[in-house]
């Protein structure tokens, strides 16, 4: 059996809109997975909780404000980084209340679409098995 040395966790965001969408990042083109699309997050730092990470990492990159108590626990998700990095274990996170109108203020874009649109986008391997889990039918949230 074998051990990964080393590993990183990501705090990552389904913001759900009162209509039922759902906010995706396309990230940058430039940068890692440049060009799909993605929950919005970003790695935790040492001695974080993955919660406070990800309210810091959506107020950097959105421009808006989530309480930490209207974070839900939702997935996980955990595999290559792809490349020679280490691997990656995304902690998603839901949440229907913030405070002011996401921007993508990091570069790429943002957008809000229904769970079937989603399926259609280019996706990191790990979003994939994200969002089968959030969406997949029969669950409390694919019937939101
Ligand atoms: N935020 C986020 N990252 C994801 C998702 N899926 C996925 O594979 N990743 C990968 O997880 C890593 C997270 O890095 P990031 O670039 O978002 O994090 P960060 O802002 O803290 O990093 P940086 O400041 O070093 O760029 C990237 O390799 C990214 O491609 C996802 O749904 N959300």
């Amino acid at each position: 059996m074998e051990n990964s040395p080393t590993w990183i966790a990501v705090a990552a965001l389904a913001l759900q809109r009162d209509d039922g969408r759902w906010l995706m990042h396309r990230r940058p083109a430039d940068k890692h997975h440049g060009g799909l699309w993605e929950f919005p997050g970003g790695k935790v730092e040492p001695g974080e909780m993955p919660d406070a990470a990800l309210v810091r990492e959506i107020r950097e990159e959105l421009g808006i404000a989530v309480d930490r108590a209207a974070l839900a626990p939702a997935a996980f998700a955990q595999g290559p980084a792809g490349g020679a990095g280490p691997a990656i274990v995304i902690l998603l996170y839901t949440a229907k209340r913030w405070r002011g109108e996401p921007a993508a203020l990091e570069g790429g874009e943002v957008a809000w679409f229904a769970a079937a649109e989603i399926a259609t986008l280019d996706r990191p391997p790990l979003d994939v098995a994200l969002c089968d889990r959030l969406f997949s039918p029969g669950t409390e949230l694919s019937r939101q």
